[in-house]
């Protein structure tokens, strides 16, 4: 199932700059570990945001919510999920 997934992050100002540091290379590890095993083949920045649109291919809905969920930066982000389906013209 293919599910495209748009993620704003906002991490508050009170967040120690170490700390947010941290989370972003947690963050960062977890998203390749994701890449490499095929679950997350897209991930795009968007332009001047601090954002990102990503496709994921996953089983269920429930193993999509889990894997975002379990972002370290899911705390410090709005996620919005649109599930995918075949298009008839599409060749
Ligand atoms: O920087 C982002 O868009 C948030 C993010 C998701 C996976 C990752 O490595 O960073």
């Amino acid at each position: 199932m293919l599910f495209l997934v748009r993620m704003d992050v906002n991490i508050p100002s009170h967040v120690p700059p170490a700390e947010a540091d941290a989370i972003k290379l947690a963050e960062k590890n977890y998203s390749q570990e994701l890449q490499r095993s095929g679950k997350w083949p897209h991930i795009w920045r968007v332009v001047g945001e601090y954002a990102n649109y990503s496709i994921f291919d996953v089983e269920s809905n429930d193993e999509l919510h889990g894997l975002l969920s379990g972002l370290p930066l899911f705390p410090y982000m709005k996620i919005h999920v649109t599930p995918l389906a075949q298009h008839p013209s599409a060749i």
